[in-house]
């Protein structure tokens, strides 16, 4: 295609996308309705639901879908549950064109309106150019903004072939995923040029992001027992070893106030720091103010930008997460919990070891409980752990999202990392060895696992057109790249 035959169609396009707004808002209303919750155990059906929603939306498409069952899971307590199926969809089979791969998920965070909501957590709320509702930015919106460029492109010319991945397991861990990944490597994915993900956010509200790196997660759940009931605090308070205060003294040895982990070793294989790289932190606009604003907390724990992204996107962090067993609701209850299982995780960077860290936290607890001479039992295990990713930057996928963002929202993206989380990311650059890139639309306000999340208006339809642009971009340069190579081999 000509260049000026592409902006032709590029003009066309923007022009349906913005004529068809209310409709792609309406997509948005009908999936956040879904509370695809895959955190909590009884909102499972809903998962499914919402897979059976997606694989329908993908088929009137006019793509090729196969929902993979992936057999059930067993809950701690020996419940088992079903996994809700992932979706391999395919649209598009020209070998002009390059083969992107699409990944998304469209299960959510718990969210209920007593967490603080201003509105109903499940039903898409515009208020201010803004459209609130769980999952509205993570991730049911970005899935939708790709699947509608996706469209206004098959009512013109296809010019790239697509294919899907679409789980209802990112929240839980994306639980059988690598496995489906290693099945499908010479099958599915043996034809993928490029693999996409647009899970995350900007670094900022206004200004457009790249992202080529994410931190990974170590999850753990550690466990204290003094036996198979809960006690009255008055007859047995003052002569038993309580099991809630030995965890608090456990999670409390976790981390100090400055932020530092104090599990011994913890941080010896995080690459170190170069001065080629803390030079570029330093180019990198990044307004403290607004982030703090975005937080709703007065103080972070470092005072200046190059520190606060360091500790954001390659130092580990660790975070207490929650209590299972422990009375949490208004009120007064005098009881001591028999059974308590405190929560957390330790976001981890490159080049830190899953395995190693499992073993020095272990360590690191059972000595700390040890000297505490308690009765009681402890039971540390790590239930959940995805590595970190990074990607390079000079791939491809990188060049041509950057001049679709240029076209879309008049500026140059920027280069950033995620402090954050896609299991997915790293398996797909292990197994696949394809390229990755992270495409964000969501701003840095849009308040992702929190009350009131929210995708603007503006993000949602300029983030179509920029996922239409992008199309037409890795096309154009996907074939000047196959010539040139093919100019090199002919000669
Ligand atoms: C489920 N999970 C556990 N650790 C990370 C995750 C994925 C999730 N996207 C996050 O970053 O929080
Ligand atoms: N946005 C980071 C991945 C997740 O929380 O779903
Ligand atoms: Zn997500
Ligand atoms: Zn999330």
């Amino acid at each position: 295609m000509s260049s000026s035959a592409s902006s032709v169609l590029e003009t066309q396009i923007f022009q349906y996308i913005d004529v068809h707004q209310s409709d792609l808002i309406k997509d948005l209303k009908e999936w956040v309705a879904v509370e695809s919750d895959s955190v909590q155990p009884d909102f499972r059906k809903e998962v499914i639901r919402m897979m059976t929603l997606t694989a329908d939306r993908l088929a009137a498409l006019g793509a090729t879908v196969n929902s993979v069952n992936l057999g059930s899971h067993q809950l701690p307590d020996g419940q088992d549950l079903p996994l809700p199926p992932v979706i391999l969809g395919e649209l598009g089979k020209d070998p002009q064109n390059p083969t992107v791969c699409f990944y998304g998920h469209v299960d959510v965070q718990p969210a209920k309106k007593e967490d603080g909501w201003k509105t109903d957590p499940y039903t898409l709320t515009e208020i201010n150019g803004n459209l609130y509702g769980r999952g509205a930015t993570d991730n049911k919106g970005p899935v939708l903004a790709w699947i509608n460029a996706v469209e206004t492109f098959r009512a013109l010319k296809l010019v790239v072939n697509f294919k899907f991945v679409i789980e209802g397991m990112e929240e839980a861990g994306s639980l059988g995923l690598e496995k489906l990944l290693e099945e499908e490597n010479q099958c599915f994915f043996s034809d993928v040029d490029y693999i996409v993900i647009s899970d995350n956010l900007w670094l900022s509200n206004k200004k457009p992001a790249l992202t080529y790196g994410s931190r990974g997660n170590a999850c753990f759940s550690v466990e204290v027992e003094c036996g198979d009931k809960d006690l009255h605090s008055g007859t047995f308070g003052g002569i038993i070893h309580e099991p809630m205060t030995d965890l608090i003294a456990l999670l409390d040895s976790l981390v100090d106030p400055t932020g530092r982990i104090q599990i011994p070793g913890i941080y010896d294989s995080v690459t170190a720091l170069t001065e080629e790289e803390r030079k570029l932190y330093e180019s990198i606009e990044f307004d403290l103010e607004e982030h703090k604003n975005n937080s709703g907390v007065k103080k972070f724990l470092y005072g200046t930008k190059e520190e606060i992204l360091l500790h954001l996107w390659r130092y580990p962090s660790l975070s207490i997460h929650g209590i299972e067993g422990a009375f949490h609701e208004p009120g007064i209850k005098t009881v001591i919990p028999a059974k308590v299982i405190g929560k957390f995780s330790i976001r981890q960077v490159p080049h830190m070891d899953l395995l190693v860290v499992k073993r020095q936290v272990v360590e690191h607890l059972e000595g700390v409980f040890s000297k505490r001479n308690s009765p009681n039992k402890l039971k540390v295990s790590m239930p959940l752990g995805a590595k970190p990713w990074l990607a390079d930057i000079n791939d491809p996928l990188f060049k041509a999202a950057r001049r679709a963002i240029k076209t879309v929202f008049g500026e140059d993206p920027d280069f950033i990392r995620d402090g954050s989380t896609v299991p997915v990311a790293r398996m797909f650059q292990t197994i696949t060895q394809k390229s990755v890139m992270m495409f964000p639309i969501g701003a840095a306000d849009d308040g992702e696992h929190s009350q009131n999340e929210k995708i603007s208006r503006h993000n949602y339809i300029e983030g179509t057109k920029v996922f239409a642009a992008f199309f037409l971009e890795i096309s154009k340069l996907h074939r000047h790249l196959h010539k040139t190579s093919n100019m090199e081999t002919n000669n």
